[in-house]
C-alpha cells in the first residue's frame, strides 16, 4: 500500500475512534532494517526502563520488565526509521491538525518473563506526549509466544483488542485515552514504541523540538 493511502487510513480511524491496528503496515525493507538492528545491538546499549518520573527501581519492577535502547540518526535503519515517522507526523498535522511537534522512540527488548502492566503513556496536562505508536519486529511469533499488547477502552476492564506482536504490525493510539499492557512474553520479544508530543513551550521555557 502506498504510504500516503496508509496515512489516510491511519488518520480516519484515529479520527474516528482514537486508535488504529494496522498489520503488516511498517514498509517491509524499514520493519528488516530495523529488526536487524535491534538484534545487532550489545546488550550493553539497552537499559532497564523507567516509568516517567518514578525513580523507585523495586517498584518500577512491579511495573515493567523491558530494556529499552532510545533510537537516533546516528544508524541507517535509526535514522530511515525517523524519516517515515517525521512523514507520519506531517500526515497527521495535515488531516486532523494535531500540532504533532516532537517524536521520541526506543527499541523495547522484552526476555522472556517480561511485561508490562496496565499504564497510561501520558497523563492529561502533563509530559505532553499526544500520540503513541508501537511496531512489533518478530519474524515468527505464535500464539504460545504470548506478549500480546491488550488496549482498554478509558473507562472498564474488558480489553478492546489484544494485538500479536507479529512483524510490522502498527499501533497508533492516542496517548491519553487509551491504558494498555503487555502480557509477559515466552520468548524474546522485539517492539519500537514512540511519541510524538505537542510544544509546550511557554513564555518561561522554549520546548526544543528533540
Ligand atoms: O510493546 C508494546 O506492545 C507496548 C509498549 C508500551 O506500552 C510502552 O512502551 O509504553
Ligand atoms: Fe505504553
Amino acid at each position: 500500500m502506498p504510504s500516503s493511502e496508509m496515512f489516510d487510513q491511519i488518520a480516519e480511524q484515529v479520527y474516528a475512534q482514537g486508535y488504529c491496528i494496522l498489520p503488516k503496515a511498517l514498509p517491509d525493507e524499514l520493519a528488516q532494517a530495523l529488526a536487524t538492528e535491534v538484534r545487532s545491538l550489545p546488550q550493553s546499549s539497552f537499559s532497564r526502563a523507567g516509568i516517567g518520573r518514578q525513580e523507585d527501581h523495586l517498584m518500577t519492577e512491579v511495573i515493567r520488565r523491558d530494556e529499552i535502547h532510545w533510537i537516533d540518526n546516528s544508524t541507517a535503519a535509526g535514522s530511515a526509521w525517523l524519516n517515515w515517522t517525521a512523514q507520519l507526523q506531517q500526515a497527521m498535522n495535515r488531516r486532523l491538525f494535531l500540532g504533532l511537534f516532537s517524536f521520541e522512540s526506543h527499541y523495547a527488548h522484552y526476555s522472556e518473563g517480561d511485561f508490562y502492566k496496565k499504564h497510561l503513556d501520558a497523563f492529561r496536562g502533563q509530559q505532553n506526549r499526544m500520540l503513541t505508536v508501537v511496531t512489533y519486529l518478530n519474524p515468527e511469533w505464535g500464539d504460545e509466544d504470548g506478549g500480546e499488547l491488550l488496549i482498554y477502552p478509558e473507562q472498564g476492564e474488558n480489553p478492546l483488542h489484544k494485538v500479536k506482536p507479529a512483524f510490522g504490525t502498527l499501533v497508533i493510539f492516542l496517548s491519553e485515552e487509551f491504558p494498555h499492557e503487555v502480557l509477559p512474553a515466552h520468548t524474546d520479544r522485539y517492539s519500537i514504541a514512540g511519541w510524538y508530543r505537542i510544544n509546550s513551550s511557554d513564555s518561561q521555557r522554549i520546548d526544543p523540538a528533540e
